[in-house]
């Protein structure tokens, strides 16, 4: 399975026609998400509970014409893009990280910003990020360069008070917001005792056999750390408990994760053997995209540019809300 595979090829996807119909709500430090059957008309909210739906249709992501039928079978389709954090301060210094809270580094806010470029004009729903401050900063970088110039709100739900805070009192403001979800389950693998060791240092001292062991393996955890299997334990069950059925309700959702966390998902999503994922390398800020059709994750790679034909060939619908967005930018 080679690592370049997932940064080329071309993608399918099918814009999304409703901005996130859904009930974010945190309970235990556990993020629970209910859907909103489509077809009840709500009025757009980010309400003290988390809740964001809409009457108002979208000038770019509403059907024209949104018949239940039409909206059902929409809804079999949605695109996920995967996106691991750009360039760590420890990346650069050649650090383990794991679970400690680095942020980017110059060049890592430039590697979000182009992917931000990258999928820039891809529809985007919600945003699912971990709880560390470089796969936010990644996500938020990201969709600075995004066309549609909706905003991401991070939503607060640790208690009540904190949902109560961060109301949004103007329908058109929500109307122009993607609803960020953090979720620890998403952060990199606990990379133990190895946590601020240098990667050099630690294979000069164990040797490079071991230490590629400690990294790439599925089941060999490092030194009171995680190891991958362990990390696909919490993210990849997030992932189908939280993330899957907003692609199943016809969303297309960002993820801004972790090397470790995403190469679990992956491995889920890919159907990789515990022998295929040893190989499986992401770059930092490489958007990957996938098509959520008929129960299937389809892998379609990475856009190289905003503008790559391919990206927008593929469906009749997302060619009109491309040219949707043309029009509306030209005027
Ligand atoms: O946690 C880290 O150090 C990196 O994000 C991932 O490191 P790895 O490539 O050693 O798994």
């Amino acid at each position: 399975m080679a690592s370049a595979a997932y940064h080329q090829a071309s993608v399918t996807l099918q814009p999304r026609c409703y901005f996130s119909s859904s009930c974010v709500n945190q309970q235990n430090g556990i993020t629970s998400i209910s859907l909103i059957p489509k077809g009840v008309k709500l009025d757009i909210a980010l309400t003290a509970r988390g809740c964001y739906s809409t009457t108002v249709p979208d000038p770019v992501l509403s059907p024209s014409s949104g018949t239940s039928s039409e909206a059902k079978k929409k809804s079999n389709e949605a695109a996920l893009i995967l996106i691991r954090h750009g360039e760590s301060m420890w990346n650069e210094k050649n650090l383990f990280t794991g679970c400690v809270d680095v942020p980017l580094t110059k060049k890592g806010v430039e590697e979000a910003i182009e992917a931000g470029k990258r999928i820039s004009n891809i529809p985007v729903d919600m945003i699912y990020t971990s709880s560390l401050i470089r796969a936010q900063m990644t996500a938020m970088l990201a969709m600075t360069e995004h066309r549609r110039k909706k905003v991401p709100i991070i939503l607060h739900d640790e208690n009540e008070q904190a949902r109560v805070w961060s109301q949004i009192f103007s329908k058109d403001t929500k109307k122009q917001c993607i609803p960020v979800v953090t979720a620890w389950q998403l952060n990199e693998r606990m990379y133990g005792e190895l946590q601020g060791l240098n990667k050099q240092e630690t294979a000069d001292r164990y040797g490079t056999e071991q230490v590629h062991v400690w990294r790439r393996s599925y089941d060999t955890p490092p030194p009171n750390g995680e190891s991958l299997e362990m990390c696909a334990e919490r993210a990849v069950a997030y992932f189908k408990e939280f993330i899957q059925p907003q692609l199943l309700s016809g969303k297309n959702v960002m993820i801004a994760a972790h090397g470790n966390s995403l190469r679990s998902i992956i491995m889920y999503l890919d159907k990789l053997t515990s022998q295929e994922v040893i190989s499986l390398e992401l770059s930092t800020g490489i958007p990957m995209l996938y098509i959520f059709k008929e129960g299937r994750f389809i892998r379609r790679g990475s856009p190289v540019a905003p503008t790559e034909a391919g990206v927008y060939a593929y469906t009749k619908s997302l060619a009109q809300y491309r040219q949707k967005l043309d029009e509306m930018f030209q005027s």
